[in-house]
């Protein structure tokens, strides 16, 4: 096994109509890593997990996934990954465990080896009780994880999830979370997961490599990303929108202030000194008769990791896709 379970370098993707989905991408992430891609939508994180996953090529730039090269080595690659993508390809019409059965014999495994795993798979998700039943009477938070433990049935180096809590209940989420982070923990493997929930970014992945408009612009642990950052972050929230720019402008000049970003009626900045920062705030904001909802401060998220990395917050990122 190579030390990179997964290496791109410079992948370039530009699909027919012009839209180039990914401009120079390259990352690698090690072995027994959990690596969460996040980006907004249509940042290119789907065009890259096809791409590793040889469901899709890359125009140019090169790629290995568990050291084998993802156009010259395809069926290696095949062997080698797991594939959970963001709709399910299990059989609502089959029963849990014939999913997982028809899926180890998909990959090779005789009929005895294939019930065998399919058990194992049933007992480590918690769906053991469930395996008889038809998988359209389950919960979304179990189809989830059936389609992860499809994605598992014939042991793969490295998993790949592509949004794989999207439309789940908080709840749900969050039990996937805990199976997911086991995986990776208890069984040594790679995961890449795509996510555009900031949370789960945070919660889930050991390194995250933050993906807009094609590139990666930023690398690291979550921790390390946000620590990068100095200071505090202060929201403030408007009661009108500050069309005019009137705030944004008196905000900056303020000592100790900087990167001022005002989308509608927030405005965000991060200050040296949350403290001190606040009363200055409101107090200027107060002398000028403008009202104020809201301020918070806090310490760096995930959130102004992007913001200081592409210049914009990633919900108007969202909104803009
Ligand atoms: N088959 C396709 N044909 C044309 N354009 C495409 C195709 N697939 C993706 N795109 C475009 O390429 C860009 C990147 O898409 P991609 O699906 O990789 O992004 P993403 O980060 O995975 O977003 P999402 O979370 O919405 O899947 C987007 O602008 C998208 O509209």
């Amino acid at each position: 096994m190579a030390t990179h379970a997964i290496r791109t370098t410079d992948l370039v993707k530009t699909y027919p109509k012009g839209q180039r989905a990914l401009d120079g991408l390259s990352f690698s992430v090690g072995e027994g890593v959990v690596l969460g891609l996040l980006g907004p939508n249509g940042a290119g994180k789907s065009t890259t997990v096809k791409i590793l996953t040889t469901l899709s090529r890359a125009d140019s730039g090169t790629a290995q996934v568990a050291g084998y090269d993802v156009i010259r080595e395809q069926d290696q690659v095949r062997h080698a990954i797991g594939y959970v993508p963001q709709k399910s390809s299990s059989d609502p019409m089959a029963t849990g465990i014939e999913n997982l059965v028809l899926g180890g014999r998909i990959y090779g495994l005789s009929r005895t080896d294939a019930v065998r795993r399919a058990a194992e798979l049933l007992e480590r998700f918690g769906l053991t009780e469930f395996g008889g039943r038809q998988v359209k009477t389950y919960s979304g938070g179990m189809q989830r994880k059936l389609d992860v433990a499809l994605g598992l049935v014939h042991r793969p180096q490295v998993l790949f999830l592509d949004e794989p809590t999207t439309g789940l209940d908080p709840e749900a989420r969050a039990d996937l979370w805990t199976e997911v982070g086991r995986l990776a923990g208890s069984e040594g493997l790679t995961v890449l997961l795509t996510t555009h929930y900031l949370e789960e970014a945070d919660r889930l992945a050991d390194q995250l490599a933050i993906v807009d408009h094609g590139k990666i612009v930023a690398e690291g642990t979550p921790e390390g990303l946000k620590s990068e950052l100095r200071g505090d972050s202060v929201h403030v929230e408007l009661v009108d929108a500050d069309t005019d720019g009137t705030v944004r402008s008196l905000l900056g000049q303020l000592p100790g202030i900087t990167e001022i970003v005002a989308e509608g009626k927030v405005l965000r900045a991060r200050v040296d000194h949350g403290a001190t920062a606040v009363p200055a705030v409101l107090g200027i904001l107060e002398d000028k008769a403008i009202p104020v909802s809201a301020v918070t401060v806090s310490r760096p998220s995930l959130d102004d990791v992007y913001l200081n990395y592409t210049g914009r917050s990633f919900q108007a990122a969202e909104e803009a896709a």
